[in-house]
C-alpha cells in the first residue's frame, strides 16, 4: 500500500493556507504530522479524507494497486460536538454503516463489541454518547473508526483530552492498527515526545509548508523546532529512551 502527495496545496478565500506539500508514505507506517498552531495540519489530513478541496495529487493505492476510495479511510476530527441520543455501542456500529442492512448481522454486533473492549469502553456500552466526558468521546469516535477497517486511518489529535494511560492506550490501539492491517495512519500532535516515541515518519507542518519529513530524529532539530515554533527548546533522550523536547522560553530571534 502507498500513499503519495504531490504538491497538496489548500486555500480558503483566495487564502492559501496550505502551500504545495508532497510527500510518500507506504503500509504499515505510523506519521505524525506536527508544527505550530494554525500552520495546516488539520487542513492537510481533511485534504487525505477529501473534506477538503485540494489542488495537486494525493494518490492512495492498496496491495494490489487498486485506488483506496474515501469510503476506506476513516478521519476522526479533535473534537465531537455531536448531539446525538444514541448508545456508546451505537455510535461504534455506524462505523459499519456502509456494510450494514436492515437486519444487523451478528458480525458487525462481535466487531463493534470486539473493539469496545480493546478500548476498555464496554462498561459505557449502553450511556448515551452525549453524555460522556470529552475524553470519553474521543475514545467512542477511534472505536468508530477503528471497526470501519480502514485503508487509512487519520486521526487530529486523538489524545488532546486523555489522561496518561488513556493517551499510550490510543497510540498504542493505532501502532497495532498499522502493523496488523499493514494500513497508514496519519496522526496530528502536538506532543512532540508522543509523536516521536510513535511515528514511523513525522512532517514539520510550518505556515502551510512541510518543513521537513523523515524519522523523528531529523525532524525534531533543535534549530528547525525553535524556528518553527519561535521557542527555545531542549531535545534529549530520557532515562526510558524516549526523544523529549522541552520547550525552554519563548525565543526572540525570528526568521
Ligand atoms: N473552513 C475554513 N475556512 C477558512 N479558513 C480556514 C478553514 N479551515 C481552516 N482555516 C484556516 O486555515 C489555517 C490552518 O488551519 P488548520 O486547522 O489546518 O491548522 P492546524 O495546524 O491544524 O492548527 P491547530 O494546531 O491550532 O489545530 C488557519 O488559519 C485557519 O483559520
Amino acid at each position: 500500500m502507498q500513499m503519495k502527495l504531490s504538491q497538496v496545496a489548500v486555500s480558503f478565500q483566495q487564502k492559501e493556507v496550505l502551500k504545495s506539500v508532497s510527500a510518500e508514505f507506504r503500509g504499515g507506517e505510523l506519521v505524525a504530522v506536527i508544527g505550530p498552531n494554525g500552520t495546516g495540519k488539520t487542513t492537510l489530513i481533511k485534504a487525505i479524507a477529501k473534506l477538503n478541496t485540494y489542488q495537486g495529487n494525493i494518490d492512495i493505492v492498496d496491495e494490489q494497486g487498486k485506488k483506496v476510495d474515501k469510503s476506506q479511510i476513516a478521519y476522526v476530527p479533535q473534537t465531537s460536538s455531536m448531539q446525538t441520543d444514541l448508545s456508546v455501542f451505537e455510535m461504534v456500529l455506524l462505523g459499519r454503516v456502509k456494510d450494514l442492512s436492515w437486519k444487523v448481522e451478528s458480525v458487525h454486533l462481535e466487531a463493534v463489541a470486539d473493539i469496545l473492549e480493546k478500548l476498555g469502553l464496554e462498561a459505557l456500552s449502553l450511556q448515551a454518547f452525549s453524555k460522556l466526558s470529552g475524553g470519553q468521546k474521543q475514545m467512542v469516535i477511534m472505536a468508530q473508526a477503528l471497526v470501519s477497517n480502514p485503508k487509512v486511518l487519520l486521526l487530529d489529535e486523538p489524545t488532546s483530552a486523555l489522561d496518561l494511560k488513556h493517551q499510550l492506550q490510543v497510540l498504542e490501539i493505532a501502532k497495532q492498527y498499522c502493523t496488523e492491517t499493514q494500513g497508514i495512519t496519519v496522526i496530528v500532535l502536538h506532543d512532540l515526545a508522543l509523536a516521536a516515541r510513535y511515528s514511523d515518519e513525522m512532517i514539520l507542518l510550518n505556515e502551510g509548508y512541510a518543513v521537513k519529513k523523515g524519522k523523528p530524529e531529523a525532524v525534531l532539530d533543535i534549530k528547525l523546532l525553535e524556528k518553527a515554533y519561535q521557542v527555545e527548546v531542549d531535545v534529549s533522550t530520557n532515562s526510558s529512551g524516549f526523544m523529549t523536547v522541552t520547550p525552554v522560553k519563548p525565543s526572540k530571534a525570528v526568521g
